[in-house]
Formats: structure tokens, sequence, C-alpha cells
């Protein structure tokens, strides 16, 4: 059995006194793909921000890699993000900077690299994701499913341990979305990266996950394989992945 290099041990936070995240407990294992399921405002984005330290828990202990992120000063945060690259909702790229210079960013923030190795990187990372040779093209020359590609492409170029998508496929057409799941997936299989995935994309959770966690009212109330969720009693978790609440 491998080690988990994500645990999350009893979390929480709430904003304006309202609880989000309420006594969260998770254990993701080096290697694996794991999917976060949730309704709309269940804190999904929050648990990922939670993990690379954009938003630190009232209460409880994150530990990513060992170290516990929770009690990090921004030194140690950003020496982390080495570590974990995260891919937000909408790719979030800047708008003003070439897709080479959008890649470069966190190679000339987090590593010492010479000039040489950054074109090297980056266009090692857009052959990776399909994109070679677009290095001088602008953000608005590009189609949805491309910049999310190149969100990807940013997102792993420190050669991260672990990669965090926020809803990797939402406002793509099928095809686009089929290419973005593949590409987890072949990340994770190539470079044995471990994914956290927080998406409302089912036929992507089924693809994908080796396993699955479900938020629902500040809680995590299952997890497990795709196989268990489809057969899970409860009715918050059958509501959701037959499609009849709100997501
Ligand atoms: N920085 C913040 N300040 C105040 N409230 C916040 C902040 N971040 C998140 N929240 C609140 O926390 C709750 C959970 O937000 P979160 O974005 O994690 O939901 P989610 O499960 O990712 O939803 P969605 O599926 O719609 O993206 C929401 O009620 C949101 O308004």
């Amino acid at each position: 059995m491998k080690k988990p290099i994500i645990e999350i041990k009893h979390v929480y936070k709430s904003f304006n006194n309202h609880p989000v995240l309420n006594d969260i407990n998770l254990s993701v294992q080096e290697g694996e793909i794991i999917s976060l399921l949730g309704a709309s405002g269940t804190g999904k984005s929050v648990l990922l921000k939670g993990l690379i330290g954009l938003i630190k828990p009232d209460k409880g202990d994150i530990f990513v890699m060992g170290k516990n992120v929770a009690q990090m000063n921004e030194d140690a945060l950003i020496k982390l993000r080495v570590h974990v690259g995260m891919l937000f909702q909408g790719a979030a790229l800047f708008d003003s900077l070439t897709v080479f210079e959008n890649i470069a960013y966190p190679l000339r923030e987090h590593l010492s690299l010479s000039e040489v190795e950054i074109r090297s990187r980056v266009s090692e990372k857009l052959q990776l994701v399909g994109l070679k040779g677009i290095e001088a093209k602008m953000p608005d020359e590009l189609s949805g499913g491309m910049k999310k590609r190149v969100g990807l492409a940013r997102a792993i170029a420190t050669d991260p341990d672990i990669i965090l998508y926020d809803e990797p496929t939402t406002g793509l057409d099928p095809i686009n979305a089929q290419r973005i799941n593949d590409l987890i997936m072949e990340l994770q299989k190539k470079l044995g990266i471990t994914t956290i995935v927080v998406t409302h994309d089912l036929h992507c959770v089924k693809t994908i996950s080796d396993r699955i966690a479900m938020l629902h009212e500040g809680k995590i109330i299952f997890v497990g394989t795709w196989q268990e969720i489809t057969s899970c009693p409860l009715n918050e978790v059958k509501d959701f992945i037959s499609g009849n609440i709100c997501l």
C-alpha cells in the first residue's frame, strides 16, 4: 500500500460565521486520481485552496508531502507550490502575456533556470498538452479548450508531484472535455502525478477516478470507487449521481 501524500485532518473553515468545512478528513495516496464531488457552494474550491495555503483553516491540519500547510509561513508556501500545481477554474491565464510567458511564469518565480532551459521546458510542456509551437500566441487568440490546455501546461511547468484541478472540463464541448480527461490520466500514468479533481462532470469522474470523495453540508459523506458510489445507499449520494439535485 502506497503512503498518503496528502492528509487532511479535522479541518474546519467558516466564513462570516457560516461553516463551510466542518471536520473534514481525507487521505490521498501517492499517484492516485481522486475526484471531489458536491453541490455548488459545498466548499470544494475552499478545500483545494487550503491544500496550497491560499485559505487557512480555522482548525485542523493539512499535511502535504509530510508538512503541515496550515502552519506554513509565506516562504514555506512558495516552496510548497513548486510541488503542487493548480489548474484554476477558467484557466486564469495572464491576458497580457504570450503563451510562452504564461508557462514560463512559475519557472521564473520558483526555479533558477537559464533562459535556454526555460525555453526547452515550455516547449516540452506544450508538446505534452498537444499544443506544440504556439509559444508566441496571446490568450485571446485561443479557444476555450486550448486555454485550458495552456493552463495545464503552466500547472505542470515545475514538474509538480501533485496537481489540483478545479472544474477542468466546465464550459468545454465533449471533444475538448474528453481531451482534458485523457491528458489528466496521461499525466498520472506518465509522470505518476497525484491528482485531485473538483468536477461536476460525472463522465469525467467515472472515466478518470481511482476514488471519489463527496462533500455535503461541510462533511465528506462518501469515499470510494465509481462502482461503490453507484450502489451507495445514502440518499444525498443517490440524488447527486442521478442528477436530482442542483449542481
Ligand atoms: N474568500 C471567501 N470569503 C467568503 N466566503 C467565501 C470565500 N471563499 C468561499 N466562500 C464561501 O464558501 C462557500 C463554498 O465555496 P466554494 O467556492 O468552495 O464552493 P464550491 O463547492 O467550489 O462551489 P462550486 O461548485 O459552485 O464552484 C460559498 O458559500 C462561498 O461563498
